[in-house]
């Protein structure tokens, strides 16, 4: 089976021209849940933009052996979905977050082909965010909160919910998705967003996920991609994988 992304050769340099990440290759296939680790600063976030086309790099990234430019970079950017570590950076509410990326051109072309009906923020459509938003533990109170008023935990949960909601995304990005939940949280969210690679109904196909919990790593993870010095590196399957 072809890879559902591929990342070959990519190079992404910032602020001095030094590159943060240099050359990472590697490949995600359908049921993978691909383990980012790696120490503070050494790149993690920054590939994962590349990956998602919000950082400008070299090299390539495929998605079902095309290019972003195949598929327009706002689908494309639907479909390998980056989830950020700090939703509370974000203007407004939940809410008009929701209503303006309905209103992308791209969205609406793929809401339409989900079948969801058109209308304001409290649209049909809405219901769906709401009742995703529940199995992440999101209160629906706070979908009319301004995101900088949201603590750290419940903005992720927002943004998974999001992110699942849309219905779009085949490839998660997520960036350290649980670092601002109690562990009870951290294992109903992990359990949930594991369960919905295993539904052939739900469009998300594989996951990136970064963590600096080696357990939650061991939890989540079927392969293990280390960045260090600006390298990207799969962990070799080990004997159990193996046997
Ligand atoms: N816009 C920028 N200009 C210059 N340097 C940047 C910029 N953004 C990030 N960096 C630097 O790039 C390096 C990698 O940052 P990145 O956020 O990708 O690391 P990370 O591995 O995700 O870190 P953490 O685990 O702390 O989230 C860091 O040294 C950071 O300071």
């Amino acid at each position: 089976m072809s890879p559902i992304l591929e990342v070959r050769d990519l190079t992404c340099s910032k602020g001095d021209g030094q590159p943060i990440i240099s050359g990472a290759t590697f490949t995600v296939n359908e049921g993978d849940v691909v383990v980012l680790k790696g120490v503070s600063g050494s790149g993690k976030s920054t590939l994962l933009k590349c990956v998602a086309h919000l950082e400008l790099y070299s090299g390539h990234v495929l998605f079902k052996g095309k290019p972003p430019t195949h598929y327009g970079v706002p689908t494309f950017r639907t479909k390998v979905l980056y989830i950020p570590q700090r939703p509370s950076l974000l203007p407004l509410t939940p809410r008009d977050f929701v209503s303006a990326v309905m209103s992308f051109s791209a969205q609406k072309r793929q809401n339409h082909e989900a079948g969801f009906t058109s209308g304001g923020p409290s649209g049909a459509w809405m219901d769906r965010f709401l009742e995703v938003g529940s199995r992440f533990g999101v209160d629906p109170i706070l979908w009319d909160r301004n995101w900088a008023e949201l603590s750290g935990g419940e903005g992720q949960r927002v943004m998974m919910a999001i992110g699942v909601a849309l219905g779009t995304a085949e490839v998660l990005l997520l960036d350290e998705p649980t670092s601002a939940l109690d562990p009870e949280t951290t294992l109903a969210v992990e359990n949930h967003t594991l369960s919905m690679l295993r539904k052939p109904e739900c469009s998300v196909k594989a996951i990136i996920w970064i963590t600096h919990s080696q357990e939650q790593g061991q939890r989540v993870g079927t392969r293990f991609v280390t960045v260090a010095g600006g390298k990207a590196r799969e962990e070799p399957p080990t004997q159990v994988d193996l046997v």
